[in-house]
Formats: C-alpha cells, sequence, structure tokens
C-alpha cells in the first residue's frame, strides 16, 4: 500500500527524458515518487483526483529573507544603499527572536499557497527561521547572514554563529533543512574574512549563499578598493565552484560571465527586486548561452513585495526580452527550468522533477479558471498567464501542506494576526 496516489492530472514532469503526460499518475510512498506514468498497479490510502489541473514540481525560491516578510511594504522607493543603510540595517538591529519567528512563519504560509516547495535563505535569528521552517513542513537551505565590515573581532563572532547554525541544522526536519554558509556580500566582508568562509565551508561540506554585483555602487567600489569587480576579485580568492549560489549578478562583463560558466557557478535571478531597487538587469540569456546554471528567487519582501514564484517567472522573461529586444529569449518552458531543475541544482535537492527515486515534492495548479482558458500550451499559461494563487494542493516530502486550497501545515489566521500583531509592536519601536 502506498501513502498517496494522484490521478487524472496533465503532468508536466520536467524531465526532459519523458516531457509531459497528459492522462497520468503519481504514487508516493516514504516522501518519493514511487511510480510516475499512465497508469498504475498500486493502491493507496489517499487519492486526488486532479482532473482538470497541472500536476508539476513545486517551484524552488533560491534567494530570500524570508523573515523579513514582516517589513512587507515597510521602506519603498529607495536606492539600495540608503535603503540598507539608512532604513533596513537600523529596522532589523530592533528584530527579536519573535519578530524573525512570525516573519518566517507569514512567509512559509505565502510561499506553501503560491506552489514554492523549497528555498534558500540568508537572515539573521536564523534558528527561528529553521523552527518556523521545521514546523511549516517546506524545504529550505538556509544560512546566517554574515557581515564583517573589515572588523576581525565581527568577523570572528559572525563566522562562530554562522558555524554554530549550520552545525546545529544540517540534515534536520527530516533532511528538510539544508544549511550554508551566508557571507552577506564581497562589499560587506572582507577578502580574509570571505577567505575563511571558504575554508570552512569546504571543511564542513555545506554551500555557500552570497550576493554578488548587484548594483554598479558595488562594482565600484571593488575597482577602486582592488582594482578588479567581485567575480575576478572572488576568483583570486579560489571562492568560485558548483558549491556557491551567487544572487543577483546583475553588473558583469563578458568575461566575468564565463568565469561564472567555467566554475558551475549557481546565479539566483532576482528581477522583481532588481527592478524595484533599480538595481538593473541581469544577462540571464547570455549566462544560459554560456552554459551557466541560472535560477529564480524572490528576494526579501520589502524589496519585491511578494514570494509569487510564478510572478517571478513571468517577469523573467519579459525582462530579458525587452533588455536584448529580442521576443525569442526565455521561451516559457526554458523559464520553468529556471524555477524547477535549475533551483533544485543550485538547492542540491532531489526535487525540481517528477522522476521516480526524486523528492514528492509537487503541486497541482487548477486550470478551470477564466484566465487559464482555453489552453493550447500548459507551460505557455504556467508562466505568462498564471499566479500563484492557482496553486490548490501543495505537497513538500510526500507531505500535503495545502489541500484545495486549505492549508494544512499552519494555522493559517493565527500566522496572519500574530503578524500584524508584531508588525505593530515593531514600528513603535523603529520610531522611538
Ligand atoms: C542578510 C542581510 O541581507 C540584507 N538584504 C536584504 N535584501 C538585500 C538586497 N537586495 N541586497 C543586499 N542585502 C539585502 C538583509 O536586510 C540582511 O541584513
Ligand atoms: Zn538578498
Amino acid at each position: 500500500m502506498a501513502d498517496m496516489i494522484i490521478k487524472n492530472a496533465y503532468i508536466l514532469t520536467m524531465d526532459p527524458s519523458v516531457g509531459d503526460i497528459e492522462n497520468g499518475v503519481v504514487v508516493i510512498e516514504n516522501g518519493m515518487i514511487k511510480e510516475i506514468g499512465t497508469s498504475t498497479q498500486c493502491s493507496a490510502e489517499k487519492v486526488i483526483d486532479a482532473k482538470g489541473s497541472v500536476l508539476m514540481p513545486g517551484l524552488i525560491n533560491t534567494h530570500c529573507h524570508a523573515g523579513m516578510t514582516i517589513f512587507r511594504g515597510y521602506a519603498d522607493d529607495m536606492q539600495l544603499q540608503d535603503w540598507l543603510e539608512n532604513h533596513i540595517w537600523p529596522a532589523e538591529a530592533q528584530l527579536t527572536d519573535e519578530d524573525i519567528y512570525a516573519g518566517t512563519r507569514l512567509a512559509c504560509l505565502e510561499m506553501i499557497r503560491s506552489g514554492t516547495i523549497a528555498f534558500a535563505d540568508m537572515y539573521i535569528h536564523e534558528n527561528k527561521v529553521a523552527q518556523a521552517v521545521d514546523e511549516a513542513g517546506i524545504r529550505a537551505a538556509l544560512s546566517y547572514g554574515m557581515i564583517d565590515f573589515g572588523d576581525k573581532e565581527k568577523a570572528d563572532k559572525e563566522l562562530k554563529e554562522g558555524s554554530a547554525f549550520v552545525k546545529e541544522w544540517n540534515g534536520k526536519a527530516d533532511g528538510r533543512i539544508d544549511t550554508m554558509y551566508g557571507p552577506h556580500a564581497p562589499n560587506t566582508c572582507s577578502r580574509d574574512f570571505l577567505i575563511r568562509v571558504k575554508e570552512q565551508a569546504v571543511k564542513d561540506n555545506v554551500k555557500i549563499h552570497i550576493h554578488v554585483l548587484e548594483t554598479e555602487a558595488e562594482l565600484n567600489y571593488m575597482k577602486e578598493n582592488f582594482g578588479m569587480c567581485s567575480i575576478h576579485f572572488l576568483k583570486d580568492i579560489d571562492f568560485w565552484g558548483p558549491d556557491i549560489l551567487a544572487a543577483h549578478c546583475v553588473w558583469l562583463s563578458d568575461g566575468d560571465i564565463k568565469i561564472l560558466a567555467e566554475y558551475g557557478v549557481n546565479i539566483s535571478h532576482n528581477p522583481n527586486s532588481n527592478m524595484k531597487l533599480a538595481s538593473g538587469i541581469c544577462p540571464v540569456s547570455k549566462l544560459l548561452d554560456n552554459g551557466a546554471n541560472v535560477c529564480i528567487g524572490t528576494d526579501g519582501c520589502a524589496s519585491n513585495n511578494n514570494l509569487d514564484m510564478f510572478e517571478e517567472m513571468r517577469m523573467a522573461a519579459l525582462l530579458q526580452k525587452v533588455s536584448t529586444m529580442d521576443p525569442t529569449v526565455l521561451p516559457a518552458r526554458k523559464v520553468l527550468e529556471m524555477a524547477t531543475i535549475n533551483g533544485a541544482k543550485a538547492l542540491g535537492i532531489k526535487s525540481g522533477m517528477l522522476k521516480e527515486g526524486y523528492n514528492a515534492d509537487m503541486i497541482i495548479v487548477d486550470m478551470n479558471k477564466a484566465h487559464l482558458t482555453p489552453v493550447y500550451d500548459v507551460a505557455s499559461h504556467l508562466v505568462y498567464a498564471a499566479s500563484g494563487k492557482d496553486v490548490e494542493t501543495t505537497i513538500v516530502n510526500g507531505k500535503v501542506l495545502m489541500e484545495e486550497g486549505k492549508v494544512l501545515s499552519l494555522d493559517e489566521q493565527e500566522v496572519i494576526d500574530i503578524a500584524i500583531q508584531r508588525s505593530k509592536d515593531l514600528i513603535l519601536k523603529i520610531n522611538n
């Protein structure tokens, strides 16, 4: 007896050797996909009839600061440096464990609702992020965000905290939580510190999550201080490799693109955040043409201002088309690959594809809607017409976290009420 069977679905497997299955069935056992095809001999305790819906791998958000969801809409319409230094960082100094827990629970709720099965995170009070992820049932690659600003004492303290987090949480929550090191960026972390972080990460056998060349200001800073851009600077200290998840990568030269591709670096493209902060446009199509692994992220809710990966896919496609003045770049299927297969590769998880032996991390999208009718091409609708609100069921590690629009792993109203209360307390503290 299997745990669950989903039948009568249009299955977008994202498995290149199989393609789509028009009327398919998936069998789930022990958190994994046991069988996928057009029929099965298995029976299961739970059977979901997905007639008229699309079953697909859940989306993977590869760059987030989930706790920042408590700051949704708090400081809009500013330059990144002003936004961070004069608004976000002072406000973050006021955050308590409880605020981060409430913000992350809200983020998990929104992600489960909008079809995200896993996310990569870099933030503070990360123990609370891990606790919220554990309870919400979602999958995540978590890191404590470290900044030393060239201060040796601060560097020691940050690395100690990052390291303690890695050791405490790696592989926890039935294997749903992976940990990473999270040095913030090459212009906020010193050269020595970045070298130490890389050594420690290699020793601990975990990956590294970092912001890279998000702004022109970072490019100028690196050139002035080191005579080279962040990509060459990080190459110089042997930082690059397939263990690196680099967020943004907006200000790249053609030579930089070759380096990132050559070293197998994973690049998290965050179109909404880059547009909102007017950071610039990541050369995604050039990166992909050069063989780099580009995935998609939302960034935090104070620069987006939501965690809807469907919206992020659409923006990734449209932004690349208009910036290259070429409507043929980033077609729908390619964008879906970025949000599933490429994201899974970046995080090193066996998700992002519906295939035997892979994690049972999948979503059901209801296509019986006016704005999704008629259907000529399912992939087109998922990228250009659908939104996270069309997701009706979300399954992670074989557990149903949302079914037919009802979230089962969290008390939705309680999560919302607590987030509102914390935000009210927080704004009083910040204004005092
Ligand atoms: C982990 C740290 O990263 C900060 N952070 C959040 N969004 C961005 C961004 N777009 N660029 C750089 N840093 C950011 C958080 O505010 C936190 O301080
Ligand atoms: Zn970020």
